[in-house]
């Protein structure tokens, strides 16, 4: 049974999925090598819990968990039943880790990845246990978003599939089994479909980037949280489908390397909200303001979704 989880890298991902594995009422400790993310991890960890509260998660019967912060990887990992590798979508670097923490776990701790899309096939050539290691791939925020995808690698032992996703099942979220370990798994490979699509779009001046927003969150996101695209096939009719694809697939993008206009932003750092510019501009005042005001809409929509209000 896991009660103790250690999270390594506390970025973007770590210190949501921290709070909302402590309000499962598990032990957290949550380290990163730089001492400014564990410092950053801190003092965002009480917003995370302020979402979850406005989510309505409660703590089980058993007791609140814990999340204790720690800038030594040996203390962070020991007596763990579950460590969760959330660093950069690097195979050196999450190598580097799990060399690091080999001789530091036993033989019965699950090690799993939150990789973006790595195969885990690939990442568990670094481990001594694979049959251990498991793709664990969250959403952003990963506080709010409660599908997790679970993904097993060549050497996964079906076991250590079956633990994380009753752990998951056991705080309140939604695992997802992947069958196959296929690079993006299946909502990367999704998003990324769309995404290829919405940035030539962009690229080639056929919608303004404000537009393209608005066309897809009002056109279809809205409607896909509710009607998912097996389903929505069946609502829009098959026979209309393969009309519309029979001539549209052929002109969708078919690009195989990274866009110029996303390389051109990149090349001079400007990463998005991190950097304070990307597609579009922020200020550190809208940055706290857009935000504050995601996760108050995304809270409102969940609880609908789940015919909470
Ligand atoms: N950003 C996103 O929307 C999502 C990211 N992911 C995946 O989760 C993983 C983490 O992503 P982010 O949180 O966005 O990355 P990030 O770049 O925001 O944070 C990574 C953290 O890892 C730390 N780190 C680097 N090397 C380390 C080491 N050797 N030991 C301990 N800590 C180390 C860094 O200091 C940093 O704080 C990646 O594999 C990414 O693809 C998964 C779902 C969504
Ligand atoms: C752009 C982008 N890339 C990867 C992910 C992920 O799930 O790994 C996300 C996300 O929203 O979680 C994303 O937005």
């Amino acid at each position: 049974m896991i009660q103790r989880i250690a999270i390594i890298g506390l970025g973007t991902m770590g210190p949501g999925m921290a709070a909302r594995l402590a309000r499962g009422g598990l032990q957290v400790v949550a380290y990163d090598v730089a001492p400014a993310a564990i410092e950053r991890a801190r003092s965002i960890l009480g917003i995370a819990e302020g979402v979850l509260d406005s989510l309505g998660v409660t703590s089980p019967a058993s007791g609140a968990g814990t999340v204790r912060f720690t800038d030594d990887i040996a203390d962070a990992v020991s007596g763990a039943d579950l460590v969760i590798e959330n660093v950069p979508e690097n195979i050196s670097i999450k190598a580097d880790v799990y060399r690091a923490i080999d001789g530091l776990i036993g033989p019965e701790t699950l090690v799993a990845s939150d990789t973006s899309g790595i195969p885990i096939t690939k990442l568990q050539a670094h481990i001594s246990h694979p049959e251990r290691m498991v793709g664990m791939h969250w959403s952003n925020p990963p506080h709010i978003i409660p599908m997790i995808e679970v993904i097993a690698g060549e050497k996964t032992a079906p076991q250590t599939v079956a633990t994380i996703r009753d752990l998951i099942r056991s705080i309140g979220l939604l695992p997802v089994v992947v069958k196959k370990d296929v690079p993006g798994f299946v909502e990367n490979r999704v998003l990324y479909a769309l995404l290829r699509e919405a940035v030539d779009l962009v690229e080639r001046g056929v919608i303004d980037p404000e537009d393209l927003d608005t066309c897809v969150s009002w056109g279809i996101g809205y409607k896909i949280a509710v009607i998912g695209p097996m389903a929505l096939l069946d609502m829009a009719g098959l026979d209309i489908y393969k009309s519309v694809s029979s001539f549209l697939n052929a002109d969708l993008s078919n690009r195989d390397d990274v866009a110029p206009m996303v390389l051109q932003k990149t090349n001079a750092s400007k990463f998005g909200i991190k950097s304070g510019e990307g597609m579009f501009s922020y200020t550190p005042e809208q940055i706290k303001a857009l935000q504050g005001e995601r996760a108050r809409k995304l809270v409102a929509v969940r609880r609908i979704l789940e015919g909470r209000e």
